[in-house]
């Protein structure tokens, strides 16, 4: 991927207050989203990927660092970005297609309702739910329902779409169904994703880059570049290279989660930023990352 960064994340650490005192989620953490491009984050559970997609949205300002979207420094909730999550919370009272096109109705899309309609059924067609434009989300499946999610997220053109697990709570013939289906999307939209998963197949085949979080609180502890010829099809998924690729990823995880030593050899660092955002914190003691795994 060498397009130039839309999402920059600079330097970022976050401490939460909790009943039992502070808690570093994240530590020194930098990486760069290419326009266009689909990077992955995965991770030990509770390492802070969530988080970090609540910094990228606006929903929280990180203590220390910055995030940038087109070079402007992300201070709150904006449209430009979409979001979809493992559960996809779509309004009962309405219809499929009003659920979409609720968005619409929030920001100023400056279409016509009209337009608005069109917009959304051109969605709903792109992820297969042509017909099902006016039954309730208790009518459809889950992953029926995770589809309606994605054209909602989309529905208003955003730059960026935040995926946290989307898939996650499907049975694994209808998470592959979907992966497809996001290949289909992005080749028609033109967004910019990142997606947070545990899940290490679907990493290499939705995203071009790949970056592994440390245990917390966290950094870019690894960077893989899927090359452009590599898994896209489901068969894609079982061929030495992809085998080659999971083990990398598989080996970072179990040095993130501290049951592997980390390995010189085999780390990549992620791509250091150019200047330092100012008020970078001091790390407490104990808490620096190793020079095999910092970013
Ligand atoms: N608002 C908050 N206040 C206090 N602690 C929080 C808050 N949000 C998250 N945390 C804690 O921060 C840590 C990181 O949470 P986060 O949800 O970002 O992790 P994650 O990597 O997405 O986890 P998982 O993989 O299990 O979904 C967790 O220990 C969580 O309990």
């Amino acid at each position: 991927m060498s397009a130039e960064a839309l999402i920059e994340i600079r330097h970022v650490s976050h401490t939460f207050d909790t009943a039992s005192g502070p808690l570093q989620v994240l530590n020194d953490l930098s990486l760069d989203v290419p326009e266009g491009g689909f990077v992955a984050v995965v991770g030990p559970s509770g390492c802070g990927k969530s988080t970090l997609t609540r910094l990228i949205s606006g929903l929280m300002r990180p203590q220390f660092g910055e995030v940038r979207i087109a070079g402007e420094r992300v201070k709150g909730p904006r449209s430009s970005v979409g979001m979809a999550f493992q559960n996809p919370v779509l309004l009962e009272w309405r219809s499929i297609l009003r659920n979409v096109m609720l968005p619409l109705e929030i920001v100023r899309s400056g279409l016509s309702r009209k337009e608005q309609e069109d917009r959304a059924r051109f969605l709903l067609s792109l992820v297969g739910l042509e017909g099902f434009e006016d039954k309730r989300p208790s009518e459809l499946s889950g992953g029926m329902r995770q589809r309606a999610s994605l054209c909602r997220a989309l529905v208003h053109k955003p730059d960026v779409l935040i995926l946290d697990e989307p898939f996650g709570a499907l049975d694994a013939f209808t998470r592959e169904d979907l992966w497809q289906t996001m290949h289909k999307v992005k080749a028609e939209e033109p967004f910019t994703a990142v997606l947070i998963t545990h899940d290490l197949r679907e990493s290499i085949f939705l995203a071009d880059r790949v970056v592994v979080l440390s245990g917390r609180p966290a950094h870019a502890q690894y960077v893989l570049d899927v090359p452009r010829e590599g898994p896209r099809t489901l068969d894609d998924l079982y061929t030495p290279r992809a085998a080659e690729m999971l083990a990398i990823l598989r080996h970072q995880i179990e040095i993130a989660q501290g049951r592997a030593p980390a390995d010189e050899a085999s780390a990549r660092p992620a791509p250091p930023p150019p200047a330092p955002a100012p008020s970078p914190p001091a790390p407490a003691p104990g808490e620096r990352a190793t020079p095999e795994t910092q970013a």
